[in-house]
């Protein structure tokens, strides 16, 4: 039974992107403030293919934080310290909130700006792709909450970023996610509280029209080591992980940014795969070791690298988060021909194509010598998707999964 609602309850629904970081972040400098020992850098994905979709609610009718995630509710969410970090930063911003009366229109304050703290809020999330599977739900999950929870209350910042600073207390990679495009997360100092460990927009989603990226899935089981608990490892035990903070990455970051404000994309690529390349010889570094890629993820990492010797030149990219799936970033016009010799060599779903490119019988010839037969189900779907924007406000009635009547969720996980 529930028992009706004696003050209104307010709605908010909005869906934001994941990304996929072309130089990783990996190892924190404070665990509590959750700040990266490195900057980083990433491309927004599109929300059209890979989303969270967030509904929070509030009212002073309900007693309990609550949070149901892909239609599941989580047991003592509330008492999760990112969740925590995420809702009180922003309730701590929000300004008064005003209702508009129907039939007289008068405005009154319902929410008044010191209530917000004691007010209890549920929220029901899902994602369209594989949660905890590397393919970053929880940057796209922490930036729609935060996102949303600053359309419901109507916060704003104090100086810019500083949403960014609490949805990467969610998790880190969440707060790259919070904008569209070419986004850095700026290590920060000690100072103030880490208010300057923040994301920032480099270029905007149209910077690079041209720009695709292809995700294999290689995996959607969910991974071995989480990684929170790999980067404190890493830290502890990786000499390599201290040295490419101080030395590798600050270059990087330069350098990057320039290729992609060139639209270079030998170089942009070159840096992708070498900044994957080196995270990975982090875990490896790591002791005892931590291994994210498998067989299949080195199989896609050969033919990439065979596809580039025979064109002569850097046009496909790949890189690797914390697991076996391969992102490949890649030019509109060689997409077809990418398209194509994953489909031979790892056939699955996501990568139909209209018009079936013909694969040169030399470029065939060159991956086969790496090894690699064409076999059925090592990947298991493809995404192909390209940069897009950040957090969309969205319609509660059309597309949000708290019903405006009782404040619970209303989404059901098909199949
Ligand atoms: N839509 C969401 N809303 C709120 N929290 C979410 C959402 N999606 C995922 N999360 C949180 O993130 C956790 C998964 O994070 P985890 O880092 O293990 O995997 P991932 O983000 O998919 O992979 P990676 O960070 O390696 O790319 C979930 O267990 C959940 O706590
Ligand atoms: C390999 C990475 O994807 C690591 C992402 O780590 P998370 O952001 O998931 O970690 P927490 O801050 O502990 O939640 C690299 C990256 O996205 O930069």
């Amino acid at each position: 039974m529930t028992t009706p609602a004696t003050h209104p309850i307010f709605l908010a629904t909005v869906s934001a992107p994941t990304n996929i970081a072309v130089v990783k972040y990996w190892g924190k400098a404070d665990e509590h403030y959750n700040t990266p020992i490195n900057s980083s850098c990433s491309v927004t994905l599109h929300q059209d293919d890979l989303r969270a979709v967030t509904t929070v609610a509030v009212s002073k009718d309900f007693v309990q934080d609550r949070l149901w995630l892909n239609g599941v509710e989580v047991p003592h969410a509330a008492t999760s310290r990112r969740f925590r970090a995420c809702v009180d930063g922003v309730l701590a911003l929000a300004p008064d909130k005003y209702h508009t009366d129907d039939d007289n229109n008068n405005k009154t304050v319902a929410i008044a700006q010191h209530e917000w703290p004691t007010l209890h809020v549920h929220v029901s999330s899902y994602n369209t792709f594989p949660t905890a599977a590397g393919l970053a739900s929880s940057a796209a999950g922490y930036a729609a909450l935060v996102a949303a929870l600053v359309q419901l209350t109507g916060a704003t910042e104090t100086f810019p970023g500083e949403f960014s600073t609490l949805a990467r207390q969610g998790s880190g990679s969440a707060c790259r996610s919070l904008y569209g495009g070419l986004v850095a997360w700026h290590a920060g100092t000690a100072d103030e509280q880490w208010r300057d460990s923040r994301a920032e927009q480099l270029a905007d989603e149209a910077s690079w029209p041209a720009l695709r990226a292809v995700i294999a899935v290689v995996s959607d089981a969910q991974k071995d080591t989480a990684s929170t608990a790999g980067m404190q490892a890493s830290v502890k035990t990786s000499p390599l992980l201290a040295f490419r903070a101080a030395h590798v990455v600050p270059q990087r970051m330069q350098e990057l940014t320039q290729a992609w404000r060139r639209r270079d994309f030998p170089v942009f690529g070159k840096i992708t795969m070498q900044d994957s390349n080196q995270f990975h010889a982090t875990c490896l570094d790591t002791y005892p070791p931590i291994f994210y890629m498998n067989d299949v993820s080195r199989q896609i990492i050969r033919i990439v690298t065979a596809y580039n010797d025979y064109a002569g030149e850097i046009r496909a990219a790949y890189t690797l988060d914390a697991g076996p799936n391969v992102v490949l970033y890649v030019l509109e016009p060689h997409r077809p021909v990418l398209a194509a010799l994953l489909r031979h060599f790892f056939p699955a779903s996501g990568l139909e194509e209209q018009n079936d490119e013909v694969l040169d019988p030399a470029l065939v010839h060159a991956a086969e010598a790496t090894g690699r037969v064409p076999r059925d189900g090592d990947v298991r779907h493809y995404y192909v998707t390209r940069p897009g924007p950040g957090p969309r406000v969205l319609d509660n009635d059309a597309d949000g999964t708290i019903d405006p009547h009782t404040g619970l969720n209303r989404y059901q996980p098909s199949g």
